[in-house]
């Protein structure tokens, strides 16, 4: 087993004394911002200036500057834009006002590895990442939890990155649910592979196609999505806590017996193949070159899909049934 780092293996006290900068104030910049400030941390948030998060970060009570300023401010400046667009960034709001003992901090370490960004020696440079959505990350930390989180350190120009980041990992809630460390590759190459293939295209793939099929085979859109989607969380959860045998244990034995043997021919050899040439493709760098080129060009094949995405009709029906079920829909707007 690797060893997992908790509350007790990390010092906050390391960071007593440092002021750190987070830039970008999205889904994980917001959430481990206000969970840092909450440890005690001392933090600024760096936004481009007319940010329509700069007030709402304000409201949070958290001291807001423009990026150079708040690099300026900082020892610790964690990079929490999104990938495509860190590299300009860095290249003209931060470089320029990185001082020598500093630390550059992400939380995915696509623009290391990818040589998109390229750091002076004189700075450390590690990772500290929520393995989970940013607006979990904050949710599960106000509930007094965590998510599981990795570190890994790139560069140790100080000596102290790694109790650097293992501090860092606590402010911001990973060591309450456990935290191993890796290196820049294996989390970049990892993260890619799961989000392309299982956890978030793979899942919608899976379900946009069994929603197709049982509407193109005359059943009710309503019942399709109840099928195919909403119950998918259900099932989910309790993979999540007691592994697939407490699904199977939970599910009847019809389920069981039917998802066995049926599963594998629905997720199946050339499933396999397509995988291994995801991975194949994110190990070279073509899926890597590919997304930055897409960023410089603003997106066109991005911007098209997302419309496409919100125009399948399961998203139409979706919007409609979830109305009507009022619980679900506060939580992503509450931080
Ligand atoms: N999303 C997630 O849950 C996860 C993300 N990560 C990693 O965390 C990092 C951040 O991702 P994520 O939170 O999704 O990012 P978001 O897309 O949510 O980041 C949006 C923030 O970045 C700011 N921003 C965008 N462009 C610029 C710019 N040119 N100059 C200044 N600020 C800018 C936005 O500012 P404005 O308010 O002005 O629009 C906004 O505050 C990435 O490395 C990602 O891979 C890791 C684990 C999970
Ligand atoms: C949430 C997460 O960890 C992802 C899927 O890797 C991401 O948002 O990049
Ligand atoms: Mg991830
Ligand atoms: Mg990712």
């Amino acid at each position: 087993m690797v060893k997992m780092y908790y509350n007790e293996d990390a010092d906050l006290d390391v960071l007593k004394d440092k002021t750190v900068t987070v830039l970008g104030y999205g889904s994980q910049g917001h959430a481990q911002a206000q969970n840092l400030h909450d440890s005690g941390i001392n933090v600024i948030v760096g936004l481009r200036k007319g940010s329509a998060r700069w007030k709402q970060a304000e409201k949070d009570g958290l001291t807001v500057k423009t990026v150079p300023e708040a690099v300026k401010s900082a020892d610790i400046i964690q990079i929490l834009l999104p990938d495509e667009v860190q590299s300009r960034v860095y290249e003209n709001d931060i470089m320029p006002y990185l001082e020598s003992g500093n630390a550059i901090v992400f939380s995915h370490g696509f623009n290391i590895h990818y040589n998109q960004i390229i750091p002076p020696e004189d700075v450390d440079v590690y990772m500290v990442a929520p393995k989970s959505p940013g607006h979990l990350v904050r949710r599960t930390f106000k509930e007094g939890t965590g998510v599981p989180g990795l570190i890994a350190i790139y560069q140790d120009a100080t000596g102290d990155a790694h109790k650097l980041a293992l501090a860092h990992a606590k402010g911001v809630g990973c060591t309450r649910a456990g935290v191993f460390e890796t290196t820049f590759r294996e989390e970049t190459e990892t993260d890619l592979f799961g989000e392309q293939v299982d956890l978030c295209g793979g899942v919608a793939s899976l379900i946009k196609m069994s929603f197709e099929v049982l509407v193109e085979a005359g059943y009710k859109p309503e019942m399709a999505y109840f099928e195919t989607l909403h119950e998918l969380k259900l099932i989910v959860d309790l993979i999540h806590e007691g592994g697939l045998e407490k699904m199977w244990y939970s599910v009847s034995n019809t389920a069981e017996y039917g998802g066995l043997t049926v599963g594998p021919k629905v997720i199946n050899e050339l499933s396999r193949e397509a995988m291994y040439e995801a991975l194949e493709r994110i190990q070279n760098g073509e899926f890597a070159r590919e997304f930055v080129l897409e960023g410089k060009v603003n997106n066109p094949v991005l911007t098209s899909m997302e419309r496409q995405e919100r125009e399948h009709p399961i998203e139409l029906v979706g919007k409609d049934l979830r109305a009507k079920m009022p619980w679900l829909n506060s939580e992503l707007n509450e931080d």
